[in-house]
């Protein structure tokens, strides 16, 4: 018998999730049946639709996310022993697979890419779910044009950071908000980014207008709320604008939200673009996005960074770090 750890949610979030909205519970997996496979969790994936996504739930859930396991048992010959998968199970350290019934999203599994001699823990960030994010959103979305100016808030994070040096390698001008003066310098000195702005201490508006004199092509839109309203202002005609997440406004209780300003004549007079999405409606073309990543990465056209908290025990601390902006680049677990 194999002893077994997971989180559960207890409680439907108010404001920052809280350390008793959660419980670890300690549970014995049965003996494995034909086609099923045993595995052993290495790097757990924090990620704010985690805290997003809470009140689509009913109470008390299993905490959701992607993982990398190694297969340390096997009834599943297409999952030999030693196998790397990504699967979408959580925050667990042991699991009981069936890779026949996991073919959809949320419910997935699929065998880790082909990294080279990178580290397997890509596969939940540059070479996983976020990096096929940054990819296709800017891509497919934007669409940016050589020459174009790109701007992307969240943008020392794990989609922001990707992001704005595909961008750079398609030609753009790119500028991006985070929220230190620390990241600011380690996105213009190591990530290329043409300018970057402290959006917790810079007038927004003015540093734009500076940093962006003929206007803004495309915006990836990582947080929402004021900021976007202003960067939004100030965009082109035909300006395109991929809405990828909003987590300004992920911990505030609903009567907090920000009421951003009213935009309609900037979209209707520039006629833009504004268009949400969610990585998963590209799922087909995520093996296509991997192998382009991992190209990249290799080249050293692209530098990826992680925020790696160590233990089982740390999920939590890392997922609350993660959500106040501790990390630069991709947060994640150590298992
Ligand atoms: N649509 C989709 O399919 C997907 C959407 N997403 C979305 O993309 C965004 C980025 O995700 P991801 O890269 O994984 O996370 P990040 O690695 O960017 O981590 C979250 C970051 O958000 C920033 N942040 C926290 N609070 C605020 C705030 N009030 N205002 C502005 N920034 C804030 C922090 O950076 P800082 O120090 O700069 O404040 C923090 O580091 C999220 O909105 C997420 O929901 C992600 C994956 C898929
Ligand atoms: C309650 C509305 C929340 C709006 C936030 C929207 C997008 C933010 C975001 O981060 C989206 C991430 C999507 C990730 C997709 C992961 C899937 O593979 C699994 C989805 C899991 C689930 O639906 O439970």
């Amino acid at each position: 018998m194999v002893k077994a750890r997971k989180y559960v949610v207890k409680n439907y979030f108010e404001g920052v999730p809280k350390r008793d909205d959660y419980e670890i519970i300690d549970y014995e997996l049965p003996n494995l049946q034909n086609g099923e496979i045993l595995t052993k969790t290495e790097w757990i994936s924090v990620d704010p639709y985690q805290r997003a996504y809470n009140r689509l739930n009913k109470i008390p859930y299993d905490q959701f996310g992607y993982q990398v396991a190694v297969v340390e048992d096997s009834k599943n010959p297409s999952y030999p022993i030693g196998t790397r998968i990504i699967t979408h199970k959580g925050w667990c350290d042991y699991a009981i697979l069936n890779p026949n019934e996991l073919q959809k999203p949320p419910n997935m599994i699929y065998k880790l890419p082909n990294l080279k001699d990178l580290s397997p823990s890509l596969g939940i960030g540059a070479v996983g779910m976020p990096g096929a994010t940054a990819y296709f959103g800017l891509l497919e979305i934007c669409k940016p044009k050589v020459g174009e100016t790109v701007v992307v808030t969240g943008a020392a994070g794990a989609v922001g950071s990707m992001v704005g040096q595909i961008a750079k390698i398609k030609g753009c001008r790119v500028i991006g908000f985070a929220g230190s003066d620390d990241k600011v310098e380690w996105l213009e000195k190591e990530l290329g980014f043409d300018k970057a702005i402290n959006y917790k201490t810079a007038d927004i508006d003015k540093a734009l207008k500076e940093a962006a004199p003929k206007g803004i092509d495309c915006y990836f839109d990582n947080v929402g709320g004021e900021i976007s309203s202003v960067i939004i202002s100030q965009m082109n005609a035909k300006g395109r604008v991929a809405v990828c997440g909003s987590i300004s406004s992920y911990n505030e209780v609903s009567s907090n939200v920000v009421k951003a300003p009213i935009l309609q004549p900037y979209i209707v007079s520039k006629e833009l673009t504004i268009q949400g999405f969610i990585v998963t409606s590209f799922s087909k073309h995520w093996p296509e996005a991997f192998a382009q990543l991992v190209e990249w990465i290799k080249s050293g056209k692209l530098v990826t960074r992680e925020y790696i908290t160590e233990g089982f025990d740390k999920i939590y601390d890392a997922f609350i770090g993660m959500l106040a902006g501790n990390n630069f680049g991709k947060a994640i677990v150590k298992i």
